[in-house]
């Protein structure tokens, strides 16, 4: 096995991985991960018992007992590069050996849940709504440094998009996890998910800055590919199934509906919509 040098994987003096702080032992191999550092406290306040609380950066952890499992809670912030970090500092707490730097022979799969907020792009996906991510497309640039592959049927999807949206790349497409969909997300929305590489005129949003692309926000709700639509959209998913998908572990993206672009409208009971999804997840997980 291959030696992994100290300026690849980085270990802090006091043996944790670089970003998240992390010791192998403070992870559960069952992750529920959120974007926003103070809802990590707004899951584990769930828990029967907190054995593990670590900080540093945006990346808040909490590791502890719901219901009898063992389960590690960890904020990412915002946008795929975090996902990134995220996913290569957990895999490498599992399946990398801290002492040797070699990969392990035996590898770990991690079951991992997302719960974020999202936007509708479609009427038919109300606010309020719970929807679980079937797929989602990446408009960022991560997958642009990673050997992803993808199905004909995803690259033909994203073709489409690319033409559609006059791109200069070709963004990226992945599934979620069908076992995970299947035991947490079974009466959820089901949806195809865009993610975006900012908050404004990625989605469409116009403050003072402009868009370059005035139709953005129809051409995103009016695309259809052999019955394929986008129904919301944010900034995670597809780094975190792309992600999954490269180093072998299961992704699901479960989003609270908490803006609707189409009817122009925001919750008024967003927190209430995403601690209901919280609860759900944490029964079923
Ligand atoms: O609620 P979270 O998980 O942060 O997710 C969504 O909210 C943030 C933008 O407000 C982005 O991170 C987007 O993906
Ligand atoms: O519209 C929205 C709402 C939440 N998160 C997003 O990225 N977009």
């Amino acid at each position: 096995m291959a030696y992994i040098p100290e300026s690849e994987l980085i270990i802090n003096p006091n043996g944790t991985v670089y970003h998240l702080n992390l010791l192998p032992e403070h992870i559960s191999d069952t992750i529920i991960t959120l974007g926003d550092p103070e809802r990590v406290a707004k899951v584990s306040r769930y828990f029967d018992e907190i054995e593990v609380e670590v900080a540093k950066r945006e990346f808040i952890t909490h590791t502890g007992y719901y219901k009898g499992k063992r389960l590690t809670v960890i904020s990412t912030g915002i946008g795929t590069d975090n996902i990134d970090i995220l996913m290569n500092e957990l895999d490498a707490l599992v399946n990398i050996d801290f002492r040797s730097r070699e990969v392990n022979e035996e590898k770990i799969k991690l079951s991992i849940v997302r719960i974020g907020t999202s936007g509708s792009l479609q009427e038919t996906v109300p606010l309020g709504s719970h929807l679980a991510s079937h797929t989602s497309i990446g408009l960022d640039t991560l997958m642009a440094f990673y050997p992803l592959e993808q199905t004909g049927e995803e690259q033909s999807i994203t073709a489409k998009l690319q033409q559609e949206l006059a791109l200069g790349f070709r963004p990226y497409c992945v599934s979620g996890s069908q076992s995970l969909i299947q035991k947490i997300a079974f009466d959820m929305v089901p949806g195809n998910t865009l993610t975006c590489p900012g908050f404004y005129a990625p989605q469409g949003r116009v403050l003072r800055g402009g868009l370059r692309n005035e139709q953005l926000l129809q051409t995103y709700h009016n695309f259809r590919h052999n019955g394929y639509m986008l129904t919301n959209f944010e900034m995670e998913t597809a780094g975190y199934y792309s992600m999954g998908r490269i180093l072998g572990h299961e992704m699901l993206s479960l989003n609270a509906i908490v803006a609707n672009r189409i009817t122009q409208q925001f919750a008024d009971n967003a927190e209430q919509v995403i601690d209901d999804l919280i609860v759900k997840v944490l029964d079923r997980i």
